[in-house]
This record gives C-alpha cells, structure tokens and sequence, in this order.
C-alpha cells in the first residue's frame, strides 16, 4: 500500500481495497452463502459424516510434491519463528488424511468426515480467478467398494440439489485410464506431462501434432483422440477402448466404471451423470474415480472429487478414501446467474424504544429472542422521526419494525 493519507488528511481509498483475488461477503450475499452452505452441510451430515476443523496453514510437508496436490508455487507461503515453512492450505484433502492417519489410526472399519473451510490459492490474480474459495466437502475413508464411489457421487448430486440447482453435470472418469493409456504406449514422463498438458487444455490439434511425433500405435492414437467425443454410451465407449488397448490398468478402471455405472442406475441419478472416459485428475493423488461438476453461469467446476487410495498411506496409516467438495463460491456464481437465489432475504425485526421506555424494551426483546425471533434493540433518538426508522429498516432487509410507544403499546410496521 502506498500512502493512506492524502494532503487533506482523509483516508484514501486505498485502504479500502481488498488484494486482488480475494474478496468480501456482505449482506443478502453472505446470508445467502450460509445459508447455501448450511443446506448442502445438511446434506453431508444426513449421510452420516461428522465435522473436522482443521488449521488454516500447516506445514509445507503436508503438502509437498509427494501428497500430489497443488503444485508449490501455487501455495502461499510464509515462515514461523522457528524458519519453519508453513502454508495456507490450498486444499483439503491432505490435512484430512492427515488427521485420520493421527486420530483414527487402529480404527479398521469406515470413517466419514465432512467439512466447511476455506482454501488459498496463489493463482495469477489477473486471471481472474479467486485466490480464496469456501469448500464444503467429505471425506470417506476405510471403504474401498464400488458402492463407496457411487454413494459419494450421489451424495454430490444431493448437496447439488440442495442448493437449488437442477441444471447440471457430473462428469466422471477414472485417475488410471489416462495412465494405463501413457504406460502402454511407453511415453517418458516428459511426454506424458506434454500431453496431458495439451489435452488439459483441450488443443486436439497440439495432440494429434505430438502423436506424429512419437512412436505410437494406431489404435491407441485413435484412443487419445476419440475419448473425448465418447460421451453418450459408456458401454460404446468402453467397447471402443478394449478393442484397442489391453492395459491391465486400462481393462480393470473401465471395470469399475461399469460397476458404479449400474449401482448409479439403483440411486436413480443417472440423468445428471456422465462417463467421461477422457477425463484427467488435476490432482495427482487420484487413484481411481474422479470426477467434477459444471452448470451454466461458470466456467469452474461447482464440485469435485475422487478416491485417493495412496495418500493416507503416507501419513502412516493404509486406508483407501474417497472424497468430493463442494465449491460453494463457484456454486453462489450458478446460483446467482441462473436467477436461483433470493435477491432480497427479509429477516428479523428491529425494536425501536424511547428512552423512558428501556426496561420494558430489554424485557420485550429478551423474551421474542426466547421465542426465536431475531431482534436488533435501537433506541430511539427524540429528534430523529419515525418514518427514518421505518427507511433504515427497509435497507437492513427486516421483516418488521416494533416501535414501543409506551408501556404495552407496540406498533408493528411489516415490510414483506
Ligand atoms: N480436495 C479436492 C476435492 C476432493 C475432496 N476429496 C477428494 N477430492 C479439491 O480441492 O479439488
């Protein structure tokens, strides 16, 4: 920040500017994210998953090339006293696994935790995106199934609906059908990052041009440039890629896909639910299904998620898990730019009282906050009018005005 004064000795206005790729949450906006959040943590909680805080930063470890998150320059970083490296968490899922390999380690059976907490990071903020965004996810741990998978997609679907989107699609692949694909076509690992980069970023034509530059088989050529376009029949799909390729990490994913295919058919969500063999994991600590959703109103993914079998592993105790989170700033963006939310929340009441009239107004308001009622006590100035009151309200977004006139007498003001 330059200077926060200027000649004249007023504040200016830089100080009230928040760093780019952060922002503030006020008003109907803020009621409206909590309450979003509270109907999809409602969801979580219905399938049994109990609350976890963790630290907004750890240390850098828990977050290192190893765990497959986000990448180190993408984190902010900072020092304790000690020169230790710490980070504000870019991601959820490693303290979580952290925490169950430290406070869960004998239990054998499954262990269900969910979430509300806010993720950094160090994207370029001339990008646009947000440096800063609230997840509400879970974490399933313990349960290796099918029927694993396929619960937590639809508990996504679940807290998707909740909100009150209905338009929508969860796009689900596998972590190791891109793999078992590089690794039966041999490619270095700088080939594979290329491609997965170009295919990333959906430039078919970088693809094509890499793939005549390698040495590789027609048929699996034909796999990497057509599973994109594989997206209406699952069973076409598959059939397609068993013709081409015998990968043994290739043929066992698409064998899981069609067993979460038919148990997907049991929970009834199919509709919203789409097979996207060409999908890439973002996160390298994806072992098996990944998968995102997308609406209209943003290009980001409003949740994701996956099984990671390998990275509690690290922490100190072998448990496979899966996991999905909810990105509840993408998910208001939907919300708002398809004309899903409540522009204007009218809430609560404001008791208006004279000063003569104090005990009796502290008695009043104590007992309809007894009843459940929200009351927001103002005394009343002698030289401000009523019709001020009755203004100030309307902007506060309240539902009703009280105004105690004198010992037993209330006027209500209703403004809905
Ligand atoms: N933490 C992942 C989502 C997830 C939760 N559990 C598994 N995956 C993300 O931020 O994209």
């Amino acid at each position: 920040m330059s200077q926060f004064k200027n000649t004249t000795g007023y504040i200016g206005s830089e100080l009230l500017h928040t760093p780019g790729g952060v922002r503030d949450t006020y008003g109907v906006e803020c009621e409206n994210k909590l309450n979003v959040a509270g109907k999809v943590h409602d969801v979580m909680k219905s399938y049994g998953f109990d609350d976890i805080q963790t630290p907004a930063f750890e240390y850098f470890d828990i977050f290192s090339k190893e765990r497959g998150t986000a990448s180190s320059k993408e984190m902010f970083k900072f020092f304790d006293r000690g020169n230790n490296t710490l980070v504000l968490r870019p991601d959820m899922t490693p303290p979580i696994a952290r925490c169950v390999a430290k406070y869960y380690r004998e239990e054998q059976m499954q262990v269900r935790l969910c979430y509300t907490a806010n993720t950094f990071v160090n994207t370029d903020p001339y990008k646009g995106k947000l440096q800063e965004v609230t997840q509400v996810g879970a974490e399933l741990f313990g349960d290796a199934s099918s029927d694993a998978d396929a619960e937590m997609i639809a508990l996504t679907v679940e807290s998707l609906l909740s909100s009150g989107l209905k338009r929508f699609q969860l796009e689900v692949g596998h972590a190791d059908l891109f793999r078992g694909i590089v690794e039966e076509a041999g490619f270095t690992p700088e080939e594979t990052e290329k491609l997965h980069e170009l295919i990333e970023s959906k430039n078919f034509f970088g693809v094509e041009d890499l793939l005549d530059n390698l040495t590789v088989s027609e048929g699996l050529k034909e796999v990497i440039l057509k599973l994109p376009d594989l997206l209406d029949d699952f069973d076409e799909a598959a059939k397609f890629v068993k013709e081409r390729c015998q990968n043994k990490r290739v043929l066992k994913a698409l064998d899981r896909l069609a067993k979460l295919d038919n148990i997907l058919k049991i929970y009834g969500f199919t509709d919203y639910v789409t097979i996207d063999l060409s999908m890439l994991s973002h996160y390298s600590y994806y072992t098996g299904i990944i998968f995102r959703a997308y609406t209209y109103g943003t290009g980001e993914a409003v949740a994701t998620g996956g099984r990671y079998d390998g990275l509690v592993g690290q922490f100190g105790k072998d448990t496979p898990a899966i996991g999905l989170a909810i990105v509840l700033d993408q998910l208001m963006l939907a919300l708002t730019r398809q004309n899903i939310l409540d522009e204007k929340l009218v809430s609560g009441c404001i008791l208006l009282y004279p000063k003569e009239l104090r005990e009796e107004a502290l008695n009043k308001a104590a007992a309809l906050r007894k009843s459940g009622e929200n009351v927001q006590l103002v005394r009343k100035s002698s030289q401000k009018d009523i019709d001020l009151y009755k203004d100030y309200a309307k902007r506060m977004n309240k539902e009703k005005l009280l105004y105690l006139k004198d010992k037993t007498v209330v006027e209500e003001i209703t403004f809905k």
